[in-house]
C-alpha cells in the first residue's frame, strides 16, 4: 500500500480535478442518500393519508434530484478521467525516462519483456485503480456511513439488530482484500513470463521456422499461457464466491427487519414508510459493499502494480558520474590502455569473463580484438564507454580512468556499432544521422560512401528518405551493419569501436571500407572485434583473447611467428585449402593504398 501512496504523488498536479470529482461525488451520495427519505415522505404523508399534491410534489423532487445527480455523476467521470489520465501519462513518461537511466547491467537483471509490462499493464491497472478511488472510493464509504445513521435516526432498536451481520460483512471484506494482494503480484509476474516468451518467439520467429521450432515454441507458449490463465481463474473464483456470500448475508438482514420491523407496524411503534425506507438504506448500503470488493479488487491489483512500478523507481543506475567527474574534451588524442582489467557480471565473482587485461591503443591505431566466440571480446569493448563497470583495474582513455569522466562527454567521444545491430523506424538518412541530427546531407553521403552502403542507397526509388521497416527486416544483415557503421563515422568519434559490425559484409566489401575508414577516420583510434582473421591482418595490434585472457598481441606478422593460438586460427580460415580467399586479402593492401590514394 505505501508504494501506492507513494505514486499518488503523480496525482499532485491534477488535484483540482481530483478534488472537484470528489466534492461532486460527496454530493451524489447526499442525493441518494435523500431517495429512501422522500419515498418514506410519499408513503406515509401521500399514499396512506391519500394526499396526491404530497405524492406529485415529492415525485417532482425525486426526478429532480435524479436530473441533478445524472449531471453530477457526469461531471465526476469527466474530471475522474482527466486526473487519471494524467497521471498515468506522466507516470509512463518518468518510468521511460528512468529506464533511459540503467547502465547495461541494470538492463540485463530488469528483462525487457518484464519492463514493457510495467510500463503498459502496470501502469494502466494503477490509472484504473486510481479513477475508480475518486469515482466509488469515496462514494462508497460515504453511503454506508450516511445510510447506517440514517437508519438508526429511522429506527434505532432495528438498526442494532443487524449489526452483528455487518460485522460479518467487513471480515469478509477484510479477508477478501487480505487475500487478493499475493493473486494480483502472481498475476503480473505470470504476465511478464507471457511477455518474455512473446517477445522472444516474434523477435526470432524466423530462427523459429528456420529450426523447425514451430512445436516446441508453441508448447513454451501453452506452459506460460496455462499459467497466467489458471492464476487468472483462482481469483475469478475467489472473487464469484464472495458475491453470493454477500448476497445471502443481505437476505438474512433483510428478513429479520422484515420480521422485526413487520411486528412493530403490527404494534403501531413503526410506519410502514419508515420500513421501506429502512430496507432502502439497508440496500443502499449493502449495494456499496459489493461496489468495495471491486475496489477491494482494484486496489489489491494497484497495490502489486504499484510494488512494480515503484521497483524502476528504486532500481538506482549502477553507472553514474561522480560528482567531480570531468568533461572529456572532443580533441583528446584518443589513446586507450587497460590496466589490470578484470570483469564478472551480475556478481558472478567466480565466473571472471575477463581477467588481468593489459593492452595499450596508442591514438591513432587500430587494435583488433580476435578471439574464439564467447572469449569476451564483446565485453571488453563495452567497457570503454562505461556500458559496464570494470569489476576490478581501471581504463584509461588519455590517462584519465572512464570512471572519473562524465557519461556523457564519454560517448560523444567513443562511438560504437554493437555486435546486433538496432536501427529505428524511420528513414535511412534518419538512422544515419541518429547520433549527430543536425548533420548536413551532404555529411551523411559521406559517411554512407565510407561504409560502403552508398551505392546501394542511392539504387532504391526513394533513397535516403527510404523508410526503414520496424527493427530494419527490409534490409540485409550486410546492409543493416553498413548503416550502423555510416551512423557510428558520422558522430566523428575520437575512439571507434566495430564490434564485429562486418560480420555480414562480404570480404571484398569489408576490405573497402577499412581502407577508406584508415583514411577518414585519420587519428581516430579503433578497435575492431572479429572472428574473421582477413578483419585483423592490417591492424597495428592484434590482441588475441582466450577464456578472458590475453594470450598474445602483437602484429600479423609478429604474431605469426611467435604465437602459436594465432597461427593456428589463421591457418585454420586462411591456410592451405583458402588459397583464393588469401590471394584477395594480399590485394586489400593495395586497395588500400588505392583508396589512400
Ligand atoms: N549480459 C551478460 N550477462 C551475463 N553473462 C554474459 C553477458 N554477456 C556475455 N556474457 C558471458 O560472457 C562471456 C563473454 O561474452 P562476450 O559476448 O564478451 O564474448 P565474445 O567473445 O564477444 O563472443 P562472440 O564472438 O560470440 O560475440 C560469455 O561466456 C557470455 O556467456
Amino acid at each position: 500500500m505505501k508504494n501506492l501512496i507513494k505514486l499518488s504523488k503523480f496525482l499532485k498536479p491534477y488535484w483540482k480535478e481530483a478534488i472537484a470529482s470528489v466534492i461532486l461525488l460527496v454530493f451524489i451520495v447526499i442525493m441518494d442518500l435523500a431517495i429512501p427519505r422522500l419515498v418514506q415522505q410519499i408513503i406515509d404523508k401521500g399514499i396512506t393519508p391519500g394526499n396526491m399534491d404530497v405524492v406529485k410534489r415529492t415525485a417532482l423532487i425525486m426526478l429532480g434530484i435524479s436530473f441533478v445527480n445524472t449531471l453530477f455523476a457526469i461531471g465526476n467521470n469527466i474530471f475522474s478521467v482527466s486526473a487519471s489520465e494524467a497521471f498515468s501519462r506522466d507516470l509512463r513518461e518518468a518510468v521511460f525516462q528512468k529506464i533511459q537511466e540503467f547502465s547495461y547491467s541494470n538492463l540485463d537483471q530488469l528483462k525487457t519483456g518484464n519492463l514493457i509490462v510495467r510500463l503498459t499493464s502496470d501502469i494502466t491497472i494503477l490509472q484504473q485503480t486510481f479513477r475508480m478511488n475518486m469515482r466509488i472510493g469515496v462514494r462508497a464509504p460515504l453511503i454506508i456511513l450516511g445510510s447506517f445513521f440514517l437508519m438508526y435516526s429511522t429506527n434505532a432498536a432495528l438498526t442494532l439488530k443487524i449489526i452483528p451481520m455487518m460485522l460479518m460483512t467487513a471480515v469478509v471484506v477484510a479477508f477478501f482484500i487480505y487475500k487478493l494482494g499475493p493473486l494480483f503480484l502472481n498475476v503480473q509476474k505470470k504476465l511478464d513470463s507471457l511477455n518474455t516468451v512473446l517477445q522472444e518467439n516474434i523477435a526470432g520467429v524466423r530462427v523459429v521456422k528456420a529450426f523447425v521450432r514451430r512445436t516446441h515454441e508453441e508448447e513454451r507458449f501453452e506452459v506460460v499461457n496455462d499459467k497466467y490463465s489458471q492464476m487468472n481463474i483462482i481469483i475469478q473464483r475467489f472473487y464469484s464466491a464472495f458475491s453470493p456470500l454477500l448476497t445471502l448475508v443481505i437476505n438474512f438482514a433483510m428478513v429479520a427487519i422484515v420480521w422485526s420491523g413487520g411486528l412493530q407496524v403490527i404494534q403501531g411503534t413503526l410506519t410502514v414508510g419508515q420500513i421501506v425506507a429502512f430496507t432502502d438504506y439497508l440496500m443502499t448500503a449493502m449495494a456499496p459493499l459489493l461496489i468495495m470488493v471491486m475496489l477491494a479488487n482494484a486496489v489489491a491489483s494497484g497495490v502489486a502494480s504499484a510494488e512494480r512500478v515503484e521497483e524502476i523507481f528504486e532500481t538506482q543506475p549502477d553507472v553514474v558520474d561522480k560528482p567531480e567527474a570531468v568533461v572529456l574534451d572532443h580533441s583528446i588524442k584518443g589513446r586507450v590502455e587497460f590496466q589490470h582489467v578484470s570483469f564478472y557480471y551480475d556478481g558472478a565473482v567466480d565466473e571472471r569473463v575477463l581477467d588481468d587485461i593489459n593492452l595499450v591503443a596508442e591514438a591513432g591505431q587500430t587494435v583488433a580484438i580476435l578471439g574464439a566466440t564467447g572469449s569476451g571480446k564483446s565485453t571488453l569493448v563495452n567497457l570503454i564507454p562505461r556500458f559496464y563497470d570494470v569489476t576490478g583495474g581501471k581504463i584509461l582513455i588519455d590517462g584519465i580512468d572512464v570512471r572519473d569522466i562524465k557519461q556523457e562527454s564519454l560517448f560523444a567521444s567513443v562511438a560504437i556499432t554493437p555486435q546486433d545491430t538496432i536501427l529505428f523506424s524511420g528513414t535511412i538518412s534518419q538512422n544515419i544521422s541518429y547520433g549527430n541530427p543536425t548533420a548536413s546531407q551532404a555529411e551523411i553521403i559521406q559517411a554512407a560512401k565510407a561504409a560502403q552502403v552508398h551505392d546501394f542507397i542511392r539504387e532504391l526509388p526513394e533513397g535516403y528518405d527510404t523508410p526503414i521497416a520496424q527493427r530494419g527486416v527490409n534490409l540485409s544483415g550486410g546492409q543493416k551493419q553498413r548503416i550502423a557503421i555510416a551512423r557510428a563515422i558520422l558522430c566523428h568519434p575520437r575512439i571507434l569501436i566495430l564490434d564485429d559490425s562486418t560480420s555480414a559484409v562480404d570480404v571484398e566489401t569489408e576490405s573497402k571500407i577499412q581502407a577508406v575508414l584508415d583514411e577518414l577516420m585519420k587519428g581516430c583510434t579503433n578497435f575492431v572485434v572479429a572472428q574473421r582473421i582477413s578483419t585483423v591482418l592490417n591492424a597495428d595490434k592484434i590482441v588475441v583473447l582466450d577464456r578472458g585472457r590475453v594470450v598474445a598481441q602483437g602484429t600479423h606478422t609478429q604474431l605469426i611467428k611467435s604465437s602459436p593460438v594465432y597461427k593456428e586460427i589463421f591457418d585454420s580460415q586462411l591456410g592451405d585449402g583458402n588459397h583464393a580467399l588469401h590471394d584477395l586479402l594480399s590485394g586489400k593492401k593495395m586497395m588500400g593504398a588505392a583508396a589512400n590514394g
